[in-house]
């Protein structure tokens, strides 16, 4: 089943539009983690085990794992998650962007050697080097186009043309990009305005939104800025305030506490 299809699904299905991010620090975990070796795969293991309910989708980040030599635990999670709750699409955020020959070598990392249903991409060096990934017809692309972080407008909100530069990401993605039906946009939650300036763009194209929880944006604003016209469209997506909800034994049940709050925060608004 394709990434889309399968997102559509698990809207449906489990009526929830939180997307649990699953990025590991070490000196965040509880205690009984401390002599574990094998750590960074326990933990976000029990945290996929204990939120799947309420996840739309899981968003490992990349640099969380690569920067402890975790690679390794990175594909054993994607695998554990493919197995024990197969009707959650797992995203990859790797931010990936390159030219084409190396963008090729990206793709199969996020979609052969880690099995991710989908990828984060950066549209900075334009189509070309978006097209590996795109011809993955059955992964979704989920192309950076208005992020989260404080510094996003500095080049983002530059005009062209008369338009701010995030606005022709998100034309170019529905417009142009978009032959094979499986791109989606990265827009931050802490950016209710252009959240709706996007959706009005791209119709009912499924928007990864980080940025509620740790980063302050607010769930109910994404949700009315931003739903497309069926009451779904949104993977909001939130790590810290899930993972490390808990820095006790009650970890687990702590992040699924925190990720069943989210989804019921966002509900009403749909
Ligand atoms: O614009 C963006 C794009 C990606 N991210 C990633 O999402 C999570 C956010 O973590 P929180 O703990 O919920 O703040 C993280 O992996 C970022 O790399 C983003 O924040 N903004």
């Amino acid at each position: 089943m394709s990434f889309m299809t399968a997102l559509r699904e698990r809207w449906q299905t489990a009526n929830t539009l939180v997307c649990v991010g699953l990025d590991p620090e070490p000196a965040k975990f509880p205690a009984r983690f401390a002599n574990d070796p094998d750590s960074v795969f326990a933990f976000c293991r029990d945290i996929a085990d204990a939120t799947a309910d309420y996840a739309c989708a899981f968003k490992p980040q990349i640099a969380h794992f690569a920067a402890l030599g975790a690679e390794n635990a990175l594909e054993r999670l994607i695998a554990h998650i493919k197995s024990n709750h197969p009707a959650i699409p797992v995203i990859l955020d790797s931010k990936r962007g390159d030219i084409g020959s190396t963008a090729q070598h990206y793709a199969t990392e996020a979609f052969d050697r880690y099995g991710a249903d989908a990828v984060t991409a950066n549209p900075y060096l334009g189509h070309d080097a978006l097209q590996p990934f795109l011809d993955r017809a059955d992964r979704g692309v989920i192309i950076l186009c208005r992020t989260s972080n404080p510094g996003a407008g500095e080049l983002q909100d530059l005009l062209v043309a008369g338009r701010p530069l995030y606005q022709h990401v998100a034309e170019k993605a529905a417009v142009e990009w978009n032959s094979n039906g499986n791109i989606a946009l990265v827009v931050g939650a802490t950016w209710p305005e252009q959240l709706a300036d996007v959706r009005a763009l791209v119709k009912d194209m499924p928007l990864l939104v980080p940025g509620v929880g740790a980063q302050g944006g607010n769930a109910a604003a994404v949700v009315s800025n931003a739903k497309s016209a069926d009451g779904t469209g949104l993977m909001i997506s939130s790590s810290r305030a899930v993972l490390y909800a808990s820095h006790g034994d009650d970890y687990a049940e702590a992040a699924a506490t925190a990720a069943r709050a989210l989804r019921d925060a966002i509900n009403p608004h749909r």
